[in-house]
């Protein structure tokens, strides 16, 4: 019996120690909006390549989020998504509208001067040119596996010309998991809720 009960006091110790202290394992603010553009690019309807986009004001305000896709009117039933085909015309690149350029499209407010953008892929020098040109002055991104490519090359080179802050982004994690059923969890125990019983 007072084994149970001192076990008891442990175990409340525990839980009330780990509720009432600020939670250390939050989301930095990088990594908040570098996962921001990995959600975003879960909308791409693009079978190879998932790209998001996200725009970030000096406040640390998200202004604008993207991922690639067909541009309005254009079903995204309808227009080819292939990458190769004897025509040009029946492939995705001629039509799709790429994740820094829907972001740029969809900013919410007035202009993107001096934000930063963090994107999933390096930014191909049409983005290059746009993002150039919105007044973005920093990007973030996660991969560079075009490095090797003209248009990626192209875009560095006018980046470095138009004094574009680049660098890459490594996570402190792999992964983010988001379980909406988190939010029902015991508070204290950080467990799922106990599966009702069923009555008869
Ligand atoms: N920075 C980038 C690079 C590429 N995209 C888009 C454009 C296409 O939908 C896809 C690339 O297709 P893949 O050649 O890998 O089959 O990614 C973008 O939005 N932003
Ligand atoms: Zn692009």
């Amino acid at each position: 019996m007072v084994e149970a009960e001192s076990s008891k006091e442990v175990s409340n110790a525990i839980f009330s120690r780990d509720v009432d202290k600020k939670r250390e394992d939050y989301l930095e603010w990088t990594d908040y909006f570098m996962a921001t553009a990995f959600l975003a690019a879960k909308r791409s309807k693009d079978p190879c390549s998932q790209v998001g986009a996200c725009i970030v004001n000096q406040e640390k305000r998200i202004v604008g989020v993207g991922y690639n896709g067909m541009p309005f009117g254009c079903s995204d039933d309808e227009y080819p998504w292939k990458k190769a085909s004897t025509s040009r015309l029946e492939t995705k690149y001629l039509y799709v509208c790429h994740a820094e350029m829907n972001a740029i499209l969809n900013k919410n407010c007035s202009d993107v001067k001096n934000c930063t953008i963090y994107v999933a892929l390096f930014p191909c020098n049409e983005c290059a040119k746009l993002i150039i040109q919105s007044g973005i002055s920093e990007v973030v991104y996660m991969s560079d596996k075009h490095s090797a490519k003209e248009e990626t090359i192209a875009a560095k080179r006018m980046f470095d010309s138009a004094g574009i802050k680049y660098w890459q982004y490594v996570p402190k994690r792999k992964q983010i998991t988001i379980d909406f059923t988190e939010i029902d969890w015991n508070r204290m125990t950080q467990l799922p809720p106990t599966p009702l019983k069923e009555t008869k």
